[in-house]
């Protein structure tokens, strides 16, 4: 299992190794040490599934605030996706900076996405599958979003907005300046 930090450091693209054989392949896709050798240590308390029929397809940004902040370990296990991740802690040198990364069923790539930082997803192709386990329960209460295509993130989409599919919520979230800051630094 490679694990390395992206361009925000605080974010981790793993890469577990695949044993090819006859049969097929086997892969280990989660490995607690593994993580924490990587600087990892908190607890992961939910896994979540979410299917996603119409390609181009985006579910974000989306993040939860105290008591029930969450870490989560992102992976595309049907199809493939553009994931991203926004460090939206006020004062943090990369404040408002944003990593992506491909995650496919095929490269079996995960995302660490830490508290801190808002997420997404758009989907490249029909009827893909994610899952991605979390450090927090959910919670309606603490459930927050950012407007996915807010100026000042300057996020380029593999999709114009008029190919992406969005639910009522997504679409009309805030922009992150006018939101009271969420974390702090
Ligand atoms: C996220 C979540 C939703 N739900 C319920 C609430 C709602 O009725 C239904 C759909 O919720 P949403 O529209 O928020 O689902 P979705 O837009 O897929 O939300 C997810 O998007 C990605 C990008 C993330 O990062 C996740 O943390 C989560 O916010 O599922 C749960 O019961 N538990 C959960 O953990």
């Amino acid at each position: 299992m490679k694990i390395r930090p992206l361009e925000i450091p605080e974010v981790l693209l793993i890469e577990p190794q695949r044993f090819g054989d006859e049969r097929g392949w086997f892969s280990e896709t989660f490995r607690e040490a593994a993580l924490a050798e990587a600087g990892f240590t908190r607890r992961f308390v939910q896994d979540n599934h979410s299917f996603s029929a119409p390609k181009g397809t985006l579910r974000g940004l989306h993040f939860q605030v105290d008591p029930n902040a969450q870490d989560k370990l992102v992976r595309c296990t049907r199809g493939s996706i553009v994931d991203v991740a926004v460090d939206i802690r006020q004062g943090s040198p990369t404040y408002g900076r944003h990593v992506k990364a491909t995650l496919s069923a095929e490269n079996g790539h995960q995302l660490l996405v830490p508290i801190g930082f808002a997420h997404a997803f758009v989907t490249l192709e029909p009827d893909c599958e994610v899952q991605y386990k979390v450090t927090g329960y959910y919670s309606k209460e603490c459930d927050r979003g950012i407007f996915w295509n807010d100026p000042d993130l300057g996020i380029e989409w593999p999709f114009p907005a008029e190919e992406m599919t969005l639910s009522e919520k997504d679409k009309n979230a805030p922009l992150l300046a006018d939101s009271a800051p969420f974390f702090v630094y």
